[in-house]
């Protein structure tokens, strides 16, 4: 229908323009137009996109309503099979979040209740994100963690020479090239004591120091030109185990491992003592992690250092590589890789005792700007050994009774999920000049693939399912416990 509206007219320049009813005309309406083939054209295309429009919706919801089912549950009773359905992967993604506490800045103090007492969370550094909670553990209860600790009986936490490594270039047939090039870590033809040594920490853990180094290049005539580095033919020129065979000869003392130390596991699932039940719970609160992915993972860990002490700079847990599984999710997982590790997303350590000498937690890149794997080890300045440089690190924290520290070994994907390791998150126990250190890790693990950990947490509660009451229903069952790295 043609409504009355107004008009302007054309007015000479710089007046305004004068708005002037337009005459109330009305078009005589054709009775014949209804029914004329264009309109009814038009209804009929109007009726046809409405009908497909129901449809599509009726499909959109039967079929968004029979994938909501396959979704993760942060219940303990999830019982379906689906996972393997990449449109149930994706919703797995948006509907399971890993809450992150937010740091706010260094020094920044929130209150948290956690089973009726208030404890002050303060926050230490923001890479890694970095809490400390001071009396998280009453007096009795670090009493009852050490005794548990002592009753079961600790082993030594670093075996000092490890087996089957030797054989393994054998085995691959590896030629001094490849095995090079594997070393050559910044690919530029020549090892650089960095190299050598991160890699014997790692495959070893033989802690070699750049004087230990040059003296072994000294007694194996291996740097011939004297510039400190080892090129091919220079390498070549050494037979496969002559680093091994000259340390042996050598000798090696427990300060020249990666860790000294002894440590044994405690299970704090159904049965256990009621302090180890009641610390779980209490690192449910403390971390807001969805409670089943805590009871899934790894027993506490607890630690003893004698004087003399020490665990060097380390990653609780590896990187995420696309050939990653993690030890937790094994069961999970469809093949074996050699890029197995721990996935732990996050650590909580407590303090059982205040160390009389020594013994701090040291973060020697907290907060850095950068992060540089190779730079260090320097000549000078070793910021990975605990022994020496815990001073020049960026941050460390004084053992207190009671006190629990914890921090993000990997950061967020950014969908509420886990995503890059975190590697501000290097860290390490600096040796202990007096008295003794007793500490506990508490290891939340969450495997980076959140597929798998779903499918993993689906077999969990299915074999639980499968009429086994007397089961705990926890992962520190011995089963898991075989699956245990030892880092
Ligand atoms: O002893 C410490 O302060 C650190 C212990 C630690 O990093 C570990 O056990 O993984
Ligand atoms: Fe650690």
């Amino acid at each position: 229908m043609m409504e009355a509206h107004e008009s302007v007219e054309e007015e000479p320049e710089g007046s305004p323009p004068i708005l002037r009813p337009v005459s109330r005309e009305r078009v005589p309406l054709q009775k014949s137009s209804v029914c004329s083939r264009s309109y009814f054209m038009v209804v009929m295309v109007f009726f046809h996109v409405y009908i497909i429009n129901v449809i599509a919706l009726l499909f959109y919801v039967h079929y968004n309503n029979g994938s909501s089912r396959k979704e993760f549950s942060s219940s303990t009773q999830h019982k379906h099979n689906d996972f393997d359905r990449p449109e149930s992967h994706e919703k797995f993604a948006r509907t399971m979040h890993l809450p992150r506490i937010e740091g706010i800045r260094v020094g920044h103090v929130q209150k948290i209740s956690l089973l009726n007492k208030v404890h002050e969370m303060r926050t230490l550094s923001l890479k890694p994100l970095l809490f400390e909670v001071p009396g998280f553990l009453s007096d009795e209860e670090c009493r009852v963690v050490i005794q548990l600790a002592r009753l079961k009986g600790l082993m030594e936490s670093q075996v000092m020479v490890p087996e089957g490594q030797e054989d393994l270039a054998e085995q691959l047939n590896l030629s001094p090239e490849e095995i090079f090039n594997l070393l050559d870590l910044n690919q530029d033809n020549q090892l650089q004591p960095q190299e050598i040594l991160t890699h014997s920490r790692v495959r070893d853990g033989i802690w070699l120091t750049p004087e230990n180094l040059r003296e072994i290049y000294a007694g194996l005539h291996a740097d011939a030109d004297g510039n400190g580095l080892l090129s091919l033919e220079e390498f070549r020129a050494l037979s496969g185990d002559a680093f091994q065979r000259f340390l042996k000869r050598r000798g090696l003392k427990r300060s020249q491992m990666v860790r000294n130390s002894r440590h044994t596991w405690l299970y704090q699932g159904q049965g256990a003592h009621q302090v180890l039940q009641e610390l779980r719970k209490r690192v449910t609160l403390l971390t807001r992690l969805p409670s089943e992915l805590v009871e899934l993972s790894e027993p506490l860990q607890v630690v003893r250092y004698e004087q003399g002490g020490h665990y060097h700079g380390h990653h609780d847990s590896g990187p995420v590589y696309p050939e990653t599984i993690c030890t937790h999710t094994r069961l999970a997982a469809n093949s074996s890789s050699p890029f197995e590790t721990s996935c732990r997303y996050i650590t909580v350590l407590f303090y059982l005792n205040s160390v009389e000498g020594g013994g701090e937690t040291t973060f020697p890149v907290a907060d850095n700007r950068t992060y540089e794997e190779l730079s260090l080890i320097q000549n000078d300045v070793d910021l990975l050994d605990t022994r020496k440089n815990c001073d020049k690190g960026n941050l460390r924290v004084k053992p207190t009774k009671g006190t629990a520290v914890f921090w993000y070994n990997y950061l967020s994907d950014g969908r509420g999920w886990v995503g890059e390791q975190d590697e501000y998150s290097l860290h390490g126990g600096c040796v202990v000049t007096s008295g003794t250190k007793w500490v506990a890790n508490n290891w939340i693990n969450v495997d980076p693939d959140y597929h798998r950990q779903a499918r993993y947490q689906e077999l969990v509660s299915q074999q639980q399912g499968q009429g086994a009451p007397d089961e705990p229903s926890d992962a520190s069952s011995p089963r898991h416990m075989e699956s245990h790295v030892e880092l």
